[in-house]
C-alpha cells in the first residue's frame, strides 16, 4: 500500500500535533456548552477519533453518512446514506470533516442543520483545498491547506482504499491510470 504513494504531504506527526492544538482550542470554546460533534462519514472517522480525544470538556457524538464522490469526481449531488440519531434543534453543532474541496457536502449539511434550527454551527476540517471550491463555504477551523491534487490517507479514499494510511499523501499516477 505505501509503495503506491508518490509523496507524503502531511506526516502522521504533523497531524497528531494539529489534533492536540485544535483540541485545546475546542476545549476553551465549548467549556460548559455540551456541543453535538457530528462526524461526516466515512472520511472524517480517523480525524474525529484523534481530535476529540484532545477535547477536555463534555460533548456528545453523532454521525452522518453522506457521499457525493465517484472515484475522483464529485457527482454534484449529495446523498444521505445515514442521518443523525440526535435532534439538532437548539444545539451547538461542531461538524467534523476530513476535507473541504468543492464545498458541496458542507453547504448541503449547513443548510440542513439551519433548517433543523441548530443554535450554532461550527465547521472543523483537517484539510482545505480552496482551489476546488464551487460552493461558497468556509470552515471555522482548518488544519492544513492542500494543493490542487487528489489526496488520500487518514480517512480520504480513492475507490474506498487508502483510508487507513496514517498520513496524507498523493498517489502515483499509474495507480489511477493517469
Ligand atoms: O467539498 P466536497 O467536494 O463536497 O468534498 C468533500 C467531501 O467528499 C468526501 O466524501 P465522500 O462524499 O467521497 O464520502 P466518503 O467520506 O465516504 O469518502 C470527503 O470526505 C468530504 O466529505
Ligand atoms: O482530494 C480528495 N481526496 C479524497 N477524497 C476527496 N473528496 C474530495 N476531495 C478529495
Ligand atoms: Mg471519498
Amino acid at each position: 500500500m505505501h509503495s503506491e504513494i508518490k509523496e507524503i504531504l502531511i506526516s502522521e506527526e504533523e497531524i497528531q500535533a494539529k489534533c492536540k492544538e485544535i483540541g485545546a482550542q475546542l476545549t476553551e470554546e465549548y467549556e460548559g456548552k455540551f456541543p453535538l460533534a457530528i462526524g461526516v462519514l466515512k472520511g472524517a472517522m480517523p480525524f474525529m477519533g484523534d481530535l476529540l480525544k484532545r477535547v477536555e470538556t463534555h460533548l456528545e457524538m453523532d454521525f452522518m453518512d453522506v457521499s457525493s464522490y465517484e472515484g475522483m469526481r464529485s457527482s454534484g449531488e449529495v446523498k444521505i446514506e445515514k442521518d443523525l440519531n440526535t435532534q439538532v434543534e437548539g444545539r451547538d453543532l461542531l461538524i467534523i470533516e476530513d476535507i473541504i474541496d468543492s464545498g458541496l457536502t458542507l453547504s448541503y449539511l449547513v443548510d440542513l442543520f439551519k433548517y433543523r434550527k441548530a443554535k450554532s454551527i461550527k465547521i472543523v476540517t483537517l484539510l482545505d483545498k480552496p482551489t476546488g471550491r464551487t460552493s461558497h463555504i468556509k470552515a471555522d477551523i482548518i488544519g492544513f491547506e492542500v494543493p490542487d491534487e487528489f489526496v488520500v490517507g487518514y480517512g480520504l479514499d480513492y475507490d474506498e482504499k487508502y483510508r487507513n494510511l496514517p498520513y496524507i499523501g498523493v498517489l502515483k499516477p499509474e495507480v489511477y491510470g493517469g
